[in-house]
């Protein structure tokens, strides 16, 4: 039996080869970047006015004039115009080129117009505080060809927006591998199944493959009855049909759980079984030259803590995510376990006016008390050297919800 840091390690050895696909720009949120961005033209790429208003020559305002004959309008999406006039003003709108001969933009709240026969003027009610106000200069934000977003990031809809201006319309992203995600055991009966009384329904292949939606992953189900021969047969097609396979169920010391045995006998190698850990003991885990296998043990909870403790986060690293944050949280409580195993504790996160994210336990009734997961919000990993825990200390944390 090995412990957890040991366990995390050689699952952090074992790669799955991931591909690159190009997809649609839109259809990219979420997704892991595999190009960097650069940017195509300065930011922004012209004298950007700021506000709708007039555009004068500073110097004529200065030189004492606040007159201004009104030359024409300049229009956002329109070329920039020359004016012809000195000591004219040009109207402008925000998000429009900057004129010729003008440098500086008032507000129309700042000014007047007034019209005498043909001619329209804008009269200075509030002088420009300094010469270029209200101009927003070419290249001021970010200058063309600088990298501006590295590969491995995951696309947020900020990363999507500067993909759109620097005019991506499909994008390089991580190309989610396939999943098998198999359920083991005669008592297993599919959900819209009424069960007999000695029956469950799989729910596990169910929160599985929703853990794995979070990484856009989409799962196809299978199920193992507790028979070698089916087991060994079906399990030779999935190897081959899939890289990676997730399991749940049929990993401990129970007459009829073969899975070890039988993954074995298929050619995948066992890097190891079991972990010192409460729940999830009996976690199996390994490869083969084909597929990357982890049986995780088929109480539910521990199903699900074994899923968000090792099978998400080397997920998101094999997708190529720049980095991995572990989150850490302060227990409100103390607590004790005695078992000399690392304990992944339920509870629930409550962020505090400092910002610092607070997690108190819930308390369940043990790995098969799936409705407990309901009510909290991530697992605090208590480290196997301890018993007793102390409120105010922090520890891991690895959250299924977002807060
Ligand atoms: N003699 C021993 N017995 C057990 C040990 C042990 O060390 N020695 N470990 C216990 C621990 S800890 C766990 S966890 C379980 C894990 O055993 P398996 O991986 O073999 O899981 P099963 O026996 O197949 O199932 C356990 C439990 O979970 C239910 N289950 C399984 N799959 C699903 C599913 N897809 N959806 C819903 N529920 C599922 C199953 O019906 C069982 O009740 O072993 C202990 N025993
Ligand atoms: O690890 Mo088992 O998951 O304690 O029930």
């Amino acid at each position: 039996m090995i412990e957890v840091a040991e366990a995390e390690g050689i699952i952090d050895g074992v790669r799955l080869e991931v591909e690159t696909e190009k997809l649609d720009v839109s259809d990219t949120a979420g997704m892991i970047l595999r190009e960097p961005i650069t940017l195509d033209r300065d930011l922004p790429p012209f004298d950007r006015v700021m506000m709708d208003g007039i555009s004068i020559q500073y110097d004529k305002w200065e030189q004492g004039q606040s007159v201004f004959p009104v030359e024409g309008l300049q229009k956002a999406g329109e070329p920039k115009q020359l004016m012809d006039g000195n000591g004219h003003c040009m109207e402008v709108m925000t998000g429009a080129i900057l004129p010729g001969n003008v440098d500086t933009v008032i507000r129309y709240e700042d000014i007047n117009i007034q019209q005498d026969g043909k001619e329209i003027s804008a009269v200075i009610q509030k002088g420009p505080k300094a010469k270029g106000q209200n101009i927003h200069p070419t290249g001021t934000n970010r200058k063309r060809g600088e990298r501006v977003i590295d590969q491995g990031t995951v696309l947020s809809p900020a990363e999507i927006g500067v993909a759109a201006t620097v005019g991506k319309t499909r994008l390089n992203v991580s190309k989610v591998p396939e999943v098998a995600v198999v359920s083991t055991g005669d008592e297993l009966v599919p959900i819209g199944q009424r069960p007999l009384p000695h029956q469950i329904r799989r729910s596990n292949a169910y929160t599985i493959s929703a853990a794995l939606r979070e990484l856009h992953m989409e799962a196809e189900l299978f199920h193992l009855n507790d028979d070698r021969i089916e087991i060994a047969e079906k399990l030779d097609k999935i190897i081959g049909q899939f890289d990676l396979m997730i399991l749940s169920g049929g990993v401990s010391r129970g007459k009829l759980d073969y899975i070890p045995e039988l993954l074995e006998q298929k050619g995948v190698e066992k890097r190891f079984h079991k972990v010192r850990q409460r729940p999830g003991k009996p976690f199996w885990f390994g490869q083969s030259e084909e597929a990357v296998v982890f049986a995780l043990p088929g109480n539910p909870v521990s199903t699900f803590s074994c899923c968000c403790r090792y099978v998400l986060p080397w997920l998101k690293k094999q997708l190529g995510m720049r980095k991995r944050n572990v989150l850490r949280a302060q227990l409100t409580a103390d607590y004790t376990f005695k078992k000399k195993l690392t304990y992944f504790l339920q509870v629930t996160i409550d962020i505090n006016n400092d910002g610092i994210m607070k997690a108190t336990p819930v308390k369940g009734k043990g790995s098969s008390d799936l409705v407990n997961l309901c009510r909290g919000d991530g697992f605090l990993e208590l480290p196997e050297d301890r018993a007793h825990f102390t409120a105010g200390e922090s520890y891991p944390l690895f959250l299924y919800r977002s807060l």
